[in-house]
């Protein structure tokens, strides 16, 4: 091959495609979620396209609604972990080890997957360019009740504040970091994809399922990033030392209560001002009609066209300024 070829041939290994990649399981009201971050990204401008990886239970009518909405629809086929076991796993959790399937998703380089109750309020599309080989995502809270029976919670320890309460030495190393997994940016391959699914046959599941999974997997090669690209939303009234709420561009509505779509404010830390601000920031996105697709693309090639409009209007003054009158 020549040099020549060598080289356009390596650039189009690197002009593979990106995109967002979400999960979407269920006829229930997360398609709200999901349509909410397909304008919200729109919003910010990405540059990218967002791909809805859809369980088989996820009606034809909502799969309109998201292709509609300028989604890329896959389906995907459930995954779960050994059956005798998954009394172990929180029962709401064991759907989302399907979210594994999105390392099938080969015709990309590379994605960035987000939780269905994420909105993204800034544009994140540099994060495409960070190092490959590496698992990107932020780091989780473990001051939650939803961590209770974790040995963490039970003595009071947060990868948060470590130096807060010491990892007693007689509880062997401190935990791992710890990341949470309704974001991260990763590289879809297939021998990654088979060794999960191998992987998994032989884990037994745990509290927080594909979450627990993934950080086990990808233990060596997980590099943190801020809270900027992931608000887990307890991390407000838990490490607000941690918190750069100005420059916060990826909020994550995990918080019990915190759904923007089911919303009523009675929960605990419901009827904070930065929820009920984050909350209304939520529904001005998915209120806000000018962010529809349909209407998106009305106005981005009415921009495109309009200088081509205006030169042809000159055109058409100029022609009639030079042609004889007909009189
Ligand atoms: O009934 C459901 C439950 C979950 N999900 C998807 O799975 C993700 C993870 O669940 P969830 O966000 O509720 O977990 P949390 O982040 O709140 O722990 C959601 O964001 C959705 O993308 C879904 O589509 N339908
Ligand atoms: O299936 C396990 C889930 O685990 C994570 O949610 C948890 C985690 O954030 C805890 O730290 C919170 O305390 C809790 O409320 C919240 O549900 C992911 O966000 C979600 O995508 C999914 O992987
Ligand atoms: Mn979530």
């Amino acid at each position: 091959m020549s040099p020549q070829a060598a080289m356009i041939d390596e650039s189009n290994l690197d002009m593979k495609k990106r995109a967002y990649v979400t999960f979407l399981a269920g006829n229930g009201d997360y398609v709200k979620g999901v349509v909410g971050l397909a304008k919200g990204l729109r919003k910010a401008k990405s540059a990218y396209p967002l791909v809805v990886a859809c369980l088989p239970d996820v009606p034809q009518e909502h799969r309109q609604i998201l292709e509609s909405q300028g989604c890329i629809v896959r389906q995907i086929e459930p995954v779960y972990p050994p059956e005798n076991q998954t009394q172990f796993a929180m029962a709401y959790y064991v759907i989302n080890y399907s979210k594994l399937r999105i390392w099938e998703f080969v015709e990309y380089e590379k994605m960035i997957y987000l939780d269905g109750d994420i909105q993204v309020f800034g544009n994140i599309d540099h994060l495409f360019e960070l190092e490959k080989g590496y698992f990107y995502a932020v780091k989780d809270c473990f001051c939650e009740l939803t961590w209770s029976q974790s040995p963490q919670y039970q003595i009071g320890y947060c990868q948060q504040c470590p130096e807060k309460v010491q990892w007693p030495e007689e509880m062997g190393s401190p935990p791992p970091l710890y990341f949470n997994a309704g974001m991260f940016v990763y590289e879809p391959n297939l021998m990654t994809y088979f060794d999960l699914l191998e992987t998994l046959k032989v884990t037994a599941p745990t509290s927080f399922a594909e979450q627990d999974f993934l950080n086990n997997f990808f233990r060596d090669i997980y590099k943190p990033i801020q809270s900027t690209y992931n608000l887990v939303l307890a991390m407000l009234w838990r490490h607000p030392e941690n918190v750069d709420v100005e420059n916060v561009k990826v909020v994550h509505y995990c918080a019990a209560g915190s759904k923007p779509w089911r919303y009523t404010g009675k929960e605990e830390n419901m009827d904070r001002e930065d929820i009920k601000m984050l909350v209304k920031m939520w529904w001005d996105i998915y209120d806000d009609e000018s962010l529809d697709y349909k209407n998106s693309v009305l106005v981005n090639n009415q921009e495109k066209l309009a200088p081509l409009i205006a030169s042809l209007a000159d055109d058409e003054v100029v022609t009639q300024r030079s042609a004889p009158s007909a009189a």
